[in-house]
């Protein structure tokens, strides 16, 4: 059943399970426990339900990127002033919403390295999360579908690499733009950007064509494929959503190890404190500000940074909140000869009307499709670069990239303001191997206050010299053979580095990949959860998130995420078996 106030969910209800954050991976969470007819499970989500006001903004793909920040679908967090980007506080979006972050995200699907879940598995001391162990659940996942304007597909993938019955729908391109044949051509010219036929081998080096987390000309999220296929056909899975977790509640001690069983939860600040327990576990999958947020606020965290805010602590995790990490991104223009699609609809007025009234009408044209772009490419550093030589490589393997590139036929902004003429072509720049560290810490006990959000983007030498890099791989893409007569000039003028140590202070941001601030590690001293995701020192917790991820994956976090939730699921499957 659904309710959407704490103050209806019948209290005589048992749970064996209560999932806290209906995410991205809370929600795979629940609906593969929820498969077990005799477990009883209790979802709660403290956003809004994924229909209803302005749900265009989370349905229609290429609207995505309008769902957040200052909507009622996002947290509307805040950073502190970054000292890497002139002080600025850059707003931070998590969805607040059923689906969490993938109902709110720009809906790129990327399975990432196969280093990346390797190295996983040895920081865990469990070669379940392996590749080769892993990717059945990669499969379980996914359901390819044909791509929204039906063109033909051949040669853009390998069809044997992905699902075809899992329940999140993902595709190519809905909508093919005039770049397309020249970032393929650039591929066939230039060796240092080689084609790769599909980046979810477990090898992403090279220009792909990018998979989305679309199904027709609507977004798949955890919510649509998992949670309410779930919720709408088993009696044992309740919902409840508009409800916050305020902590967690010490249900009890095993020995001398405390049990964390219970669950406090309210719809606001002032109004009534609720409570429900579970009698198997609580898995927190609150995303990587909820769940540091509410293991703080439950007495689980660095005992002096609790007391400091009047909590005692229950266990002194010294890792909890520590470890923030995110990838930084950093758009760059030129001016271009096109009549591009995208330019006039970023503006709005009549080109927005139009491709509005296009997509009621026939299901189909740019609004259907993703507007961040139809190719992905992900690189390493030169081998013998000094960037490397210099700080060490902190990607996890070979495959495993540095930095990505991503091409849009028109004026890719995040924060920058768009022109209110021309047409124009864009890369935007990602460091995906970042070494920059921060902190997510509680700005109050009181659990409804924004927690202090500090993930120091651009902090490390290693991570601007590689964003430098980034920028200038960017301009011999855009300066090569097949952009000729296609790119008229700069936008962005950087002819120095420290033109670009400039510009990058001036509009770098997150790409709200925030991960691994509960992460795993087999030493409590060096990580919050063990190999099998278990709290430690505490019974009856498990996170399951993307706080949990010992580093970030060197792409788009979400296939990860929901690939390690799949598994995640089993895991704790098999512990109740
Ligand atoms: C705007 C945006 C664009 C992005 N673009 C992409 C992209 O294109 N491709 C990609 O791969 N990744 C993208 N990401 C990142 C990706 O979506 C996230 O990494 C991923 O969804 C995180 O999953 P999660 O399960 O850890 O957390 P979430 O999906 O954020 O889920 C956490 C859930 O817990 C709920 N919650 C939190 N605290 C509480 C509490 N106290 N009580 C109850 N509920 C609570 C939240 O409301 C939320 O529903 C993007 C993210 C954003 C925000």
């Amino acid at each position: 059943a659904i309710y959407n106030d704490p103050s209806k969910l019948p209290t005589g209800n048992k749970y064996d399970f209560i999932v806290i954050g209906a995410g991205t991976a809370g929600n795979v969470v629940a609906n593969r426990l929820s498969e077990n007819p005799k477990w009883k499970i209790l979802v709660i989500e403290a956003g809004r339900y994924n229909e209803g006001f302005q749900d265009e903004l989370i349905k229609i793909p290429f609207l995505g990127p309008q769902a957040s920040p200052g909507t009622s679908f996002d947290w509307n967090y805040t950073t502190i002033p970054q000292d890497a980007i002139n002080n600025q506080n850059i707003p931070f979006p998590r969805g607040y919403v059923l689906g969490g972050s993938s109902s709110t995200n720009y809906m790129v699907y990327t399975r990432c390295s196969k280093n990346d879940y390797d190295h996983f598995g040895e920081i865990a001391g469990d070669d379940g999360w392996s590749w080769d162990k892993i990717l059945p659940y990669a499969f379980k996942n996914e359901k390819h579908v044909p791509p929204n304007d039906g063109h033909d597909e051949t040669g853009q993938y390998l069809p044997e690499l992905h699902g075809t019955d899992g329940p999140l729908l993902t595709s190519l391109p809905g909508f093919l733009t005039d770049i397309d044949d020249r970032v393929l051509a650039v591929t066939q010219q230039d060796p240092e950007f080689p084609y790769n036929p599909d980046y979810d081998s477990g090898n992403p080096i090279g220009v792909s064509w990018m998979h989305s987390t679309i199904g027709g000309p609507l977004r798949s999220s955890s919510a649509t494929a998992y949670l309410i296929p779930a919720v709408e056909s088993r009696s044992n899975i309740d919902l409840l959503y508009n409800a916050q977790v305020t902590r967690l509640i010490q249900s009890g001690k095993a020995g001398t190890v405390p049990v964390f069983r219970g669950v406090e939860f309210a719809r606001s600040s002032r109004s009534k404190r609720y409570a429900v327990t579970a009698t198997k576990e609580v898995v927190l999958s609150a995303g990587a500000f909820g769940t540091p947020q509410l293991l703080l606020l439950s007495g689980i965290g660095p005992k002096d940074e609790l007391s400091q805010v009047g909590i005692q602590a229950v266990v002194d995790s010294p890792q909890v909140g520590k470890n923030l990490v995110d990838h930084p991104l950093l758009p760059i223009q030129w001016t271009a000869n096109s009549n591009n699609t995208m330019d006039p609809i970023l503006r709005g007025g009549d080109a927005l009307e139009a491709g509005i009234q296009e997509y009621y009408d026939t299901g189909k044209g740019r609004l259907a499709a993703n507007g961040v772009s139809n190719h992905m490419a992900f690189f390493r550093l030169p081998d013998d670069s000094p960037i490397l030589s210099a700080n060490g490589d902190p990607s996890s393997g070979g495959t495993a990239p540095h930095y990505e590139l991503a091409f849009g036929n028109g004026f890719f902004t995040t924060s920058q303001p768009i022109p209110e003429s021309g047409s124009y072509f864009s890369i935007i720049n990602v460091v995906v191997s970042p070494t920059s560290r921060g902190t997510i810490t509680l700005a109050s006990k009181d659990p409804f206050a924004h927690p202090i959000i500090d993930p120091r983007l651009l902090e490390t030498e290693f991570d601007r010299q590689t964003m430098i890099y980034s920028v200038r791989a960017s301009q011999r893409f855009a300066a090569s053979q097949a952009f000729d007569d296609y790119v008229t000039g700069n936008y962005t003028n950087l002819i120095t580095d420290d033109d670009i140590l400039e510009y990058m202070a001036q509009w770098a941001t997150t790409i709200k990949h925030p991960f691994s601030t509960a992460r795993v590690n087999t030493d409590p001293s060096q990580g919050v959860v063990d190999g099998q995701l278990l709290v430690h020192n505490v019974r009856g917790l498990r996170v399951v998130d993307a706080s949990a991820w010992p580093f970030i994956p060197a792409g788009h976090p979400q296939a990860p995420l929901y690939i390690f939730a799949e598994r995640a699921a089993d895991v704790i499957k098999a512990a109740w078996a």
